[in-house]
């Protein structure tokens, strides 16, 4: 079992409600330490007030916060927010206008000598590679500068836990992945523990060794990005983290089922009853077509992203069945192919 004083954060049976209104109902989460957790979910599901929650900007209606095994939440404790070690960026990065950068980055240092200021100034700014910028004002940079200020303001307080909410989605696409890759890299060699919330799957995928998936004011599935992406364990889960192509199934024996692309097999064994009726899941990427005109489907549709290509296929089935397929290059619409199926473990869903 893990310990308490081992973990960055331990959530337990969190709830928070405003005007009533139930937000988060009973939310368990556990953070090892130097591990980036990304919270992703429906807009309004509550992955903001989670992040205020463990900041201590709003206090929980039920349930307990524990950050590096010190209790900062439960039904008689709610420490400060100044006094939880606890460092946030946000999504605009509230940053002070009238202020240089070397102002925005010592706001809160200011009970420090002017000879620590200046140490904790040069090794954030060093770290974050704004040394050159340090008497420029946030106008004079530009957002990947800016968000790089937020990111040393934070780091000035040698925080042990780093939330984070939405701190790429005003960067450009261009630099974003940059970023990422820069973000994750200075966090990682600084041994930091870190929270962060994002719409954007791609951001999750790259950024976080772990997502947690909410839904209905809970976690509905915890686990690295590929565990969740290709073992899903709900609809939901499989539906939120990209496209998914769902086929009738009738398993056939420990590894197989039978649907409409013929007999699938699978690498684990499956827990389900022979005979029984599901659904197959299968991501887009993991169909593969063949020029033949012995096949059965027709491309009908196409869509040519650069990097790939994303059709939609139709089986020769009564109803037609439509499917969608990701692929390295085009083909031309209304080509007859044939579909196989790569081998990987099979994810069946209920019917209903
Ligand atoms: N101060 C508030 N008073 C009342 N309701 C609020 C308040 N703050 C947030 N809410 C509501 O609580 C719910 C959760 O909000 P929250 O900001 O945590 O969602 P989120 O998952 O971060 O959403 P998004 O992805 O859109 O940023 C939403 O329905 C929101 O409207």
């Amino acid at each position: 079992m893990t310990t308490s004083s081992s973990l960055a954060l331990r959530i337990s049976d969190l709830h928070c409600s405003y005007a009533g209104v139930d937000i988060l109902t009973g939310l368990d989460l556990d953070l090892g330490k130097n591990e980036i957790l990304c919270l992703l979910g429906p807009s309004g599901c509550g992955k903001t007030t989670t992040l205020k929650l463990i900041a201590g900007l709003l206090p929980p209606t039920q349930g307990s916060i524990e950050i590096n095994g010190q209790v900062v939440d439960n039904s008689e404790l709610n420490v400060a927010p100044e006094k939880r070690n606890v460092g946030m960026i946000f999504q605009d990065y509230a940053l002070f206008p009238h202020l240089t950068v070397t102002d925005n980055v010592l706001f809160s240092q200011y009970k420090q000598t002017k000879a620590k200021q200046k140490e904790t100034l040069d090794n954030v700014l060093k770290l974050v590679n704004l040394t050159e910028f340090a008497d420029r004002y946030p106008h004079q940079l530009s957002g990947g500068q800016q968000q790089r200020v937020a990111i040393a303001r934070a780091l000035a307080n040698s925080p042990e836990l780093l939330l984070l909410d939405e701190p790429f989605s005003n960067i450009d696409s261009q630099v974003r992945h940059h970023l990422i890759e820069e973000m994750r890299a200075l966090l990682k060699s600084h041994n930091m523990s870190a929270i962060f919330v994002t719409h954007s799957k791609e951001e999750a995928f790259a950024f976080a060794d772990r997502l947690a998936v909410f839904h209905q004011g809970k976690i509905e599935q915890l686990g690295t990005p590929s565990e969740l992406y290709n073992r899903p364990a709900t609809r939901f889960v499989a539906d939120f983290l990209g496209k998914v192509n769902y086929l009738d199934a009738v398993v056939l024996d420990e590894y197989s089922v039978s649907t409409a692309l013929g007999v699938i097999s699978g690498k684990q064994k499956l827990t389900v009853t022979v005979g029984a009726h599901k659904l197959l899941a299968i991501r887009p990427q993991q169909l593969k077509l063949a020029l033949t005109e012995q096949g059965s489907a027709t491309i009908t549709q196409q869509q040519f992203l650069g990097m790939t290509t994303h059709c939609t296929i139709t089986l020769a089935e009564e109803p037609a069945i439509e499917l969608s397929v990701s692929m390295q290059q085009p083909m031309v619409i209304g080509d007859v192919v044939s579909v196989t199926v790569d081998s990987h473990d099979l994810v069946l869903f209920d019917r209903d």
